[in-house]
């Protein structure tokens, strides 16, 4: 597919509706929900716990699969793929990022991020090493490359785990309360850094508690009783102005 023939929208989602087994019957987590967002978008997932967040950040990232409807990411419809196809896919498209970080403990800074390139083999084995270091430094943290995770602050193990997403070179990346862990200022640091990447061209879709993410996404998608919905955006003199962007 050349550029000029990609679709516009990155994500798009189409009457998706995601249940989950409960001993009372189905659960309905998502209902029929229909959404695109765009190449490079800095999009905040906000909502209330158990709004369903997490459930509409794994079925984009194909960590899950919806019940119903039809997802297409970078320009590959999700639904059509088996088990080993998507886990495949996933490797090479999308980047995530979760709260506590989940670096492997044995591994060095700059073998946690290696290790997603050699999952993947998308870049060759000879320029891992180098693509890594120069990911550790994009995101500050070049000087903690040999340290184990358990040796570096909560900050600097988020920036190695957003390394880490990066390292395949992903159109979309996914954060799952990125910034529940850290302390607010250096929150606010790594929610800067997802404006920088976005900014760079990688689409971001971030779920969160944090209200600073209003300031700094393009848009934010409020996330209640299994559909969504557009949120107000503050802006700087206390007033409100809602996203121009559609959701669909
Ligand atoms: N594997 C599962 N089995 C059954 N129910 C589930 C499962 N995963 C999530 N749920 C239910 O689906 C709903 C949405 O959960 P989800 O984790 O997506 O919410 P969330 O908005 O991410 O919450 P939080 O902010 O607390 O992380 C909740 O009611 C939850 O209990």
């Amino acid at each position: 597919m050349t550029i000029q023939q990609m679709p516009r929208a990155l994500i798009s989602l189409h009457q998706v509706s995601k249940s989950y087994p409960s001993p009372s019957g189905a659960f309905v987590a998502l209902k029929d929900v229909s959404l695109e967002i765009g190449r490079g978008e800095f999009v905040g997932l906000l909502g209330k716990s158990g709004s369903g967040k997490s459930t509409l950040l794994n079925l984009i990232a194909g960590i899950d699969r919806a019940t119903s409807g039809t997802i297409t990411v970078a320009g590959q419809a999700l639904q059509g793929l088996n088990e080993q196809q998507l886990a495949h896919w996933r490797g090479g498209a999308v980047g995530v990022v979760f709260q506590f970080f989940q670096l492997l403990p044995t591994l060095t800074a700059l073998e946690n991020v290696m290790l997603a390139m050699d999952f993947c083999q998308k870049f060759p084995a000879r320029d891992r090493r180098a693509r890594a270091l120069a990911l550790l430094g994009q995101v500050g943290v070049a000087e903690q490359a040999g340290k184990l995770p358990a040796t570096l602050s909560g900050g600097q193990q988020q920036r190695v785990a957003i390394a880490r997403a990066l390292a395949n070179a992903p159109a979309l990346i996914v954060a799952d309360e990125p910034t529940g862990n850290l302390d607010s200022a250096t929150a606010a640091t790594v929610l800067a850094l997802f404006r920088d990447l976005a900014s760079a061209g990688t689409t971001m879709l971030v779920a969160t508690h944090d209200e600073d993410i209003a300031r700094l996404s393009d848009r934010c998608i409020h996330v209640a009783d299994g559909g969504l919905s557009n949120s107000a955006k503050p802006i700087k003199d206390g007033q409100v102005a809602v996203s121009e962007r559609a959701i669909r």
